[in-house]
């Protein structure tokens, strides 16, 4: 299953900037591995905004929920997602 995922990054103004560097990290870190497991297959920043919209592939919305709330900025994410289908017009037989 496909989702369209949108976050907002929307760290507390306070944050001490070495928490701040060591979440991005590990964030990061957690990015790569689920894109190379498949899982994240599109990421994206939207232009002159601390936001991504992201392709999200997994088994069920069970699957996607703990994804998306194991991530290490999810505290700090307003998060938005859109359940994807292939359109009925699209030239593409498989869903990449
Ligand atoms: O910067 C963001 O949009 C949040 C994020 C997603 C993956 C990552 O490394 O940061």
């Amino acid at each position: 299953m496909l989702f369209h995922v949108r976050m907002d990054v929307r760290l507390p103004h306070g944050m001490p900037q070495d928490q701040a560097a060591e979440l991005k990290r590990v964030e990061r870190a957690r990015a790569e591995e689920l894109q190379r497991a498949g899982t994240w297959r599109h990421l994206w920043r939207i232009a002159g905004q601390y936001s991504n919209v992201s392709v999200f592939d997994v088994a069920s919305t069970d699957e996607l929920h703990t994804v998306l709330s194991t991530l290490p900025l999810f505290p700090f994410m307003e998060i938005a997602v859109t359940p994807l289908l292939r359109h009925p017009s699209s030239i593409h037989s498989d869903d990449r």
